[in-house]
């Protein structure tokens, strides 16, 4: 990847990120011009980062790190952003992994779950293009089989990425396919089967049934299987975000998040309490709705755009 593209998602990012560094920017500068750093300072720090997202636990840690440091050297706005930058990072750095489906898995077997329009289908797309364009042969599974829409975009991805594309009639029922797309994988020698689901509320027990009765299907043909599955979390639904966690988390086992339309008006702190509550991987952010748009997680490069500074 060269430096503009680079560049180009590190600025998309911290657009997406900006309603938050605003407010945080603004609220730690009015509050660390004060002469006296008390302790009603930090409590209102606190606030701020509690508002901005972050949870409770990682606002508590990281009003601790600007405490501390507030001992060793006067405290102005910009250098507090870097405090909190840095502690921010040091929450999301254990959920920085690589992506790795295992290459003994004939197929290694993805399941791709999140509530409607997180992006699961276009998270689908790029995936299979970047894992295409490494030389792995791939199979899609059309799971959502309640929507005409989501097969046909799905198609639409299959096809471009090369990818061997697996769907059946709107209403079918989703595990069946998903068994007739094993065995496809199986026979094509493929490396990775990617399966999209539905994605109707989590609170409607049918969806969780399904994605259940999904679950054990692939565990019956490989009880290995899913090797990987990723939740697809759409940055603009905060809090939500933590309920969505633990209602996949029960059926589908998640093994890794996907944190979706950070460069829209994003609130970027959830991630920040998600990574602290659950402590899942975080393999890919994304930053638009192209191709080169999922990146793989950078703690500190977001953890930075959170509070409105320039990478290092
Ligand atoms: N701006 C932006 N848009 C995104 C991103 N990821 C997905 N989208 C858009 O979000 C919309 C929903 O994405 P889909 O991939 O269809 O979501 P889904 O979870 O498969 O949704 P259903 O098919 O309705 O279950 C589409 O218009 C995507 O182009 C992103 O990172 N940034």
């Amino acid at each position: 990847m060269t430096d503009t593209t680079q560049q180009g998602w590190f600025s998309r990012l911290k657009t997406g990120l900006s309603k938050t560094s605003a407010q945080l920017t603004r609220g730690i500068s009015d509050l660390f011009t004060k002469e006296k750093l008390d302790a009603a300072t930090l409590d209102e720090l606190e606030d701020l980062l509690i508002q901005a997202d972050l949870g409770v636990a990682a606002a508590e840690r990281v009003v601790e790190a600007v405490g501390r440091a507030r001992h060793a050297r006067d405290l102005d706005g910009e250098s507090v952003r870097g405090i909190v930058a840095e502690e921010v990072a040091r929450i999301l750095e254990p959920a920085a992994k690589p992506f790795d489906p295992p290459e003994s898995a004939r197929p290694a077997v993805v399941l791709v779950v999140g509530v409607n329009g997180s992006g699961k289908t276009t998270t689908i797309g790029k995936i299979a293009e970047s894992f295409r364009t490494a030389g792995l042969k791939i199979v899609l599974a059309a799971g959502d089989t309640f929507r005409a829409a989501a097969v046909e975009q799905l198609g639409v991805w299959a096809e471009r990425s090369g990818a061997i594309f697996v769907s059946k009639e709107t209403g079918a029922d989703a595990a069946a396919l998903v068994y007739e797309a094993w065995h496809k994988a199986k026979d094509e020698d493929a490396d990775l089967l990617i399966v999209d689901t539905a994605g109707r509320l989590q609170n409607k027990a049918g969806l969780m049934a399904e994605l259940e009765k999904i679950v054990r299907v692939l565990k019956k043909l490989d009880p290995e299987a899913p090797h990987d599955s990723l939740l697809v979390l759409d940055a603009t639904t905060g809090q939500n975000a933590l309920g969505q966690v633990e209602a996949f988390g029960k059926v589908a086992g998640v093994t890794g998040l996907v944190m979706t339309k950070l460069d829209g008006t994003a609130r970027g702190g959830i991630l920040v309490a998600v990574a602290e509550k659950f402590r899942l991987p975080v393999h890919f952010i994304g930053v638009g709705e192209g191709v080169d748009d999922l990146e793989p997680f950078d703690p500190k490069a977001f953890a930075r755009a959170l509070v409105g500074l320039p990478r290092e």
